[in-house]
């Protein structure tokens, strides 16, 4: 194990088990983080990006069932905690939720309730796992809020989540994840539904605060762009399974998986001519429900060998030291 981890996944998986079969959304994950890196975590939508970050939290809902390791290392501690083996509602859990590993999403409606004020929400978390002080949790708050760049912060934070812009509700989401000064962030698509100018700033802030208080980040995304400018590593999922890990140089200028291929190909290109045809991949991920043997990128790779491919479960193997693939090796 590398120096400095934090997180350990270890054959990780979630399946749903519903009335119509088993749905495997996350089939057999490994990654490691390290403190202070950025690991990508990068495909399509329904890849299993965001089951990954529930099964890590222990917030899958049922009927969703965890099955592996997620190894928390805290505190330098050579001795993880098991977060997977952990009652999803006990205290062990809850006080690591928030605290050591926090969240941000998409969608930061969903971080917060309509019905309080932002400054209530980030200090409640900060009442519960920082200080008993309110007066301190409020300063706390107020400078967290200034340090993601919220104008006024004095004013905002007495205001409610729907008297903010988009852009204000996503840095007072990141205030309330970063206020604990978590060791690891797990951030899934926070930046999607911004424009780009609030995009490239919040991207720049999880970096400035990142530095500042040396946390890991796993940043979920399907956009390579992205990933480019953000992540150390990028592990590369496909129907539940990580397809192609490397750092981030060797994504972009070696990529072996036939789906990261394609995945490059569709980003599209300064300079491309006006009219010219953007490469997407065509079909979409399909839904990993009752699926037998064989590459699950089979009906969609253009490389594809019938009656190997459909038939037997690609392993995956480090063609160099660092550069894991899953895919059968051209003769
Ligand atoms: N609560 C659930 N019950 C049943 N199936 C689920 C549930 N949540 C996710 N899935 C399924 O698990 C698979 C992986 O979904 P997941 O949301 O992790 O994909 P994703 O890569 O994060 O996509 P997106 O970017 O759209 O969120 C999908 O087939 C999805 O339909």
């Amino acid at each position: 194990m590398l120096e400095n981890t934090l997180l350990e996944v270890k054959g990780l998986k979630t399946y749903f088990y519903l009335d119509e079969g088993v749905l495997k959304a996350v089939d057999g994950i490994d990654f490691a983080i390290q403190k202070g890196r950025t690991l990508g975590l990068v495909g399509e939508s329904g890849c299993g990006k965001s089951v990954t970050s529930q099964a890590i939290l222990n917030i899958v809902p049922k009927p969703g069932k965890i099955e592996g390791e997620v190894l928390l290392y805290k505190d330098g501690s050579d001795k993880p905690l098991d977060l997977a083996k952990l009652d999803p509602f006990g205290p062990q859990i809850r006080s690591i939720r928030g605290a050591e590993i926090a969240m941000i999403f998409q969608e930061p409606m969903k971080a917060f309730h309509p019905m309080y004020t932002i400054g209530n929400q980030i200090m409640e978390a900060l009442l519960l796992h920082v200080t008993d002080n309110e007066a301190e949790a409020r300063d706390i708050a107020l400078d967290m809020l200034g340090r993601v760049g919220m104008p006024n912060p004095k004013q905002r934070i007495d205001e409610y989540p729907h008297q903010l812009s988009g852009g204000m509700r996503q840095r007072a989401m990141i205030a309330m994840a970063l206020c604990c000064r978590p060791s690891i962030l797990i951030a899934d698509e926070p930046t999607t539904a911004l424009d780009v100018t609030v995009q490239a700033q919040v991207l720049q802030l999880i970096k400035e605060l990142q530095d500042e208080l040396g946390m890991a980040v796993i940043f979920i995304t399907h956009d390579l762009g992205v990933i480019a400018e953000m992540a150390d590593e990028v592990a590369v999922m496909y129907l539940g399974k990580i397809v192609e890990q490397c750092d981030i140089n060797t994504i972009f200028d070696e990529p072996l998986h036939p789906y990261t291929k394609a995945l490059l190909s569709s980003i599209p290109e300064i300079g491309r001519p006006a009219r010219s045809k953007l490469n997407v991949i065509e079909g979409t991920v399909p839904i990993p429900l009752n699926i037998g043997k064989g590459c699950g990128f089979y009906s969609r790779c253009k490389d594809a060998k019938e009656g190997l491919c459909n038939t037997e479960d690609p392993p995956m193997t480090e063609v160099k030291p660092g550069h894991y693939v899953r895919c059968f090796p051209n003769e």
